[in-house]
């Protein structure tokens, strides 16, 4: 854990990632460095961590051993060609971005450049993430075992083959968002029912943590679980019912083809 670090780009998912690193107390924030693209986000990142800030993207480069490419997708091309000239072969380019694959990025770098290409999640901020991670054929092995362990600060972490990257997306890139929208929803229904806000929102966080770690701890299925909630004739199972007649099911499932098919389509315009 003695490799210096350093982030092109800083918005919220990078700062997700920045804020485990710091928090695990594993790295020395010293040897982390960022860079933005504005004066507003550089004063921003100076006030919120303690690590090195600049507006040069050049300066990270040339003061990390892993380089972490956290800007949005539209800026990886031009970032890509402003850096590759100082880019060398030993250094680790890793890859946050939704639909860029790496071929594209291997084109972009034209030359043997190392790429991680991984899918964090927000959550990574309380050492809670769920990250996808592949790499192309001039990472060694010693070296994605190395990247797994930086990537187990963030939380759980998975080898995957690329072209299950857009289906991980809709699967834990993207998630969050609806989970938040579902705790959002709970606390409205709350609401309407009487229970103040702020009390809703923090017992409908609770009840979705407790659910997934009752999930997780006992390996019983969902369908299951869900299942010795519904007492017969009693109030839950009327909730799932009407939630059954609203496509509860059927709207994930189809918002997840529509993230992964976003990705997809991200991808072929990149080509
Ligand atoms: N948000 C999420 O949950 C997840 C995002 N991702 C991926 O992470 C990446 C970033 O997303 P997100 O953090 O949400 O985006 P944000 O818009 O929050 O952050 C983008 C960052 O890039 C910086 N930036 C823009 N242009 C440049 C430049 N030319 N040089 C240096 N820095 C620049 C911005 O700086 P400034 O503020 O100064 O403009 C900002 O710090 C994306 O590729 C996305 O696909 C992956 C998984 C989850
Ligand atoms: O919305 C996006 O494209 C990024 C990727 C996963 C989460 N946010």
């Amino acid at each position: 854990m003695n490799k210096k670090i350093g982030f092109i780009g800083c918005g919220n998912m990078g700062q997700a990632m920045l804020g485990a690193l710091v928090n695990s107390e594993q790295i020395d924030a010293e040897s982390i460095m960022a860079s933005v693209r504005t004066e507003s986000s550089l004063r921003e990142l100076r006030k919120k961590w303690p690590i090195r800030v600049t507006l040069n993207n050049l300066e990270v480069v040339e003061n990390s051993d892993i380089i972490i490419l956290a800007v949005n997708p539209a800026q990886y091309e031009s970032i890509i060609k402003e850096i590759r000239e100082v880019i060398t072969s030993d250094q680790i380019i890793v890859s946050i971005a939704a639909g860029i694959n790496m071929e594209q990025m291997d084109d972009w770098f034209g030359k043997s450049s190392k790429i991680i290409k991984t899918m964090p999640n927000t959550p990574v901020l309380v050492q809670e993430g769920m990250t996808a991670i592949c790499t192309n054929e001039h990472v060694l092995e010693s070296e994605l075992e190395m990247m797994t362990a930086y990537f187990r600060l963030f939380g759980e972490v998975e080898v995957m083959e690329e072209k299950q990257f857009d289906a991980f997306i809709a699967l834990c890139g993207s998630s969050p968002a609806y989970i938040f929208m579902m705790i959002e929803a709970m606390a409205d229904g709350a609401v309407k029912l009487g229970i103040p806000r702020k009390q809703a929102i923090r017992m409908a966080e609770q009840t979705i943590l407790g659910s997934a770690k009752l999930a997780l701890d006992t390996g019983i299925h969902p369908a299951e679980l869900k299942d010795m909630v519904c007492s017969p004739g009693g109030a839950t199972i009327a909730a799932v019912a009407e939630l059954e007649k609203h496509g509860f099911r059927s709207a994930v499932i189809h918002a997840m083809e529509s993230c992964a098919g976003h990705s997809k389509k991200m991808n072929e315009e990149m080509e």
